[in-house]
């Protein structure tokens, strides 16, 4: 665990940062660093040397503050120095667990993410800055690592982590910190974790809320001991739907990044086969011991049927097929794209417009002369008299039903049908949504 693994990037050298921080997915199979140092130009004994030396006048100064604490001392801080720890997901949760990480003094850090630095990123990913969106945000983080401590090594990784590449960089690290925000990477990494003998620290955030927890460390659980089968892909919500506070994240990260740091130091964790709970609105942490490795799990019990990677997106009903599927819920026909809608206002044309996000998004934006009813509210009885009056009212047999990006509205619309199949009214949703309308009608609506 504490023997130094090199991963691409060798902090052997001071100067491999330029050369080693902005890895790219065709770097992936060229490793600078054969192990030992040697392929970085760094005559061995150096290399070796800085590992095994004591920490210099410089470390003492940086890191005194924690060097003094019994609990870790120098012994523990060679250790981080030695350690490397990789990151899936660059965002919320990997933005505050990188640069703790990287303060406190481990040596190597891998970050993966496929993704790019946007606006709606900046209240929680907080390494990124304005001046750094459309970067690929595992360099931006690089780039913030660099800047706090460059002995650190970072390696930052532009790729979608899958079956096919997991296994080659989880085997590189000492610890894998779960930071990503979907159930298929959940699996995937779980999996690859257990298969490379590597504990995952695994942290989640929505809304108020987040989870912390430690598998697959000293004969504790993973997580398909906990959940073997996946939820249904409808019931998952995810930041952009739910909407998440920054600070949230921010605490989770920190703790995963802390856990880490434990780990890594020789000192232990605090939540393996253990569950955190945090709930930011009411201010709570709560704890619950958890179940512990399962002797029928599949990949970590006692005759595991998963030896090899899966097609996580297929297991968790995720793939671009399924999606695919639930985005044409409705038929071309019972839809209308935002320019036939802006076409249809101008020619002044009755009906009504139902917008079925909740009154919270509605204060955000909404188009003119919309009626709402939060889409959970329509299996309602009264709120569906209360549509049918309006309608009846409005002598309106069009009803046009409108959400954020077009998907609750197709839901929206096949449950109105039903509900409406005895009366003769046209009811159709609006393609793509408000997103739809801000991209191909109103450049000026606000998109969020
Ligand atoms: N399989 C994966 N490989 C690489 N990166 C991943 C993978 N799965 C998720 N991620 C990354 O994990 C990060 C999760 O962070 P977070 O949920 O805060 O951000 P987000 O996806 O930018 O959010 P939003 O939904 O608001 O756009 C994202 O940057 C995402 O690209």
């Amino acid at each position: 665990m504490h023997q130094s693994m090199q991963p691409e990037g060798c902090p052997c050298s001071s100067s491999s940062h330029n050369n080693s921080t902005i890895e790219d997915k065709d770097r992936l199979n060229s490793s600078l660093c054969d192990g030992d140092g040697r392929k970085c130009g760094v005559p061995e004994s150096v290399s070796r040397g800085y590992y095994s030396r004591a920490l210099s006048n410089k470390e003492i100064a940086r890191y005194s503050r924690q060097l003094i604490l019994p609990e870790l001392g120098v012994k523990g801080q060679q250790r981080l120095r030695q350690s490397s720890v990789l990151l899936v997901g660059a965002g919320g949760l990997g933005c505050p667990a990188a640069i703790y990480l990287a303060a406190a003094g481990i040596g190597c850090i891998g970050i993966v993410d496929y993704d790019e630095v946007e606006l709606s990123n900046l209240h929680r990913q907080i390494l990124h800055t304005e001046a750094r969106i459309g970067w690929v945000k595992s360099t931006s983080i690089a780039e913030a690592i660099h800047s706090l401590n460059s002995t650190t090594v970072c390696n930052a990784y532009h790729l979608a982590l899958n079956s096919d590449n997991a296994r080659q960089l989880v085997e590189k690290y000492d610890i894998i910190l779960d930071c990503s925000d979907n159930v298929a990477t959940r699996y995937l990494l779980n999996d690859c974790c257990v298969l490379c003998s590597k504990p995952l620290v695994s942290g989640s955030a929505l809304r108020w809320e987040g989870q912390l927890t430690v598998y697959g460390w000293k004969g504790g659980p993973c997580y398909r001991c906990l959940y073997p089968i996946p939820p249904p892909p409808e019931t998952v919500t995810n930041c952009s739907d739910g909407g998440v506070l920054g600070v949230v994240p921010g605490i989770i990260g920190s703790f995963q990044a802390l856990e880490a740091i434990k780990m890594a130091a020789g000192i232990n964790t605090s939540f393996s086969q253990r569950l955190m709970l945090f709930d930011g609105l009411d201010g709570s942490m709560r704890f619950i011991k958890l179940r512990g490795r399962q002797d029928s799990c599949n990949v970590c019990g006692r005759n595991p049927a998963i030896m090899q990677l899966l097609d996580y997106e297929q297991f968790c009903g995720t793939s671009a097929t399924d999606k695919e599927r639930c985005l044409h819920l409705l038929n071309k026909d019972e839809r209308i794209s935002a320019k036939e809608y802006k076409a249809m206002l101008e020619r002044k044309e009755d009906h009504m417009l139902l917008d079925v996000r909740l009154q919270v998004e509605m204060d955000i934006c909404q188009l003119p002369n919309s009626y709402n009813i939060p889409i959970g509210d329509l299996k309602k009885e009264s709120r569906m008299k209360e549509l049918q009056k309006v309608l009846l009212d409005g002598n309106s047999n069009a009803l046009f039903v409108v959400c954020h990006r077009g998907n609750d509205s197709q839901k929206a619309v096949r449950h109105l049908q039903q509900q409406f199949k005895n009366d003769d009214i046209e009811i159709k949703d609006i393609i793509g949504g408000l997103h739809a309308w801000s991209k191909h009608v109103d450049p000026s609506f606000p998109i969020y």
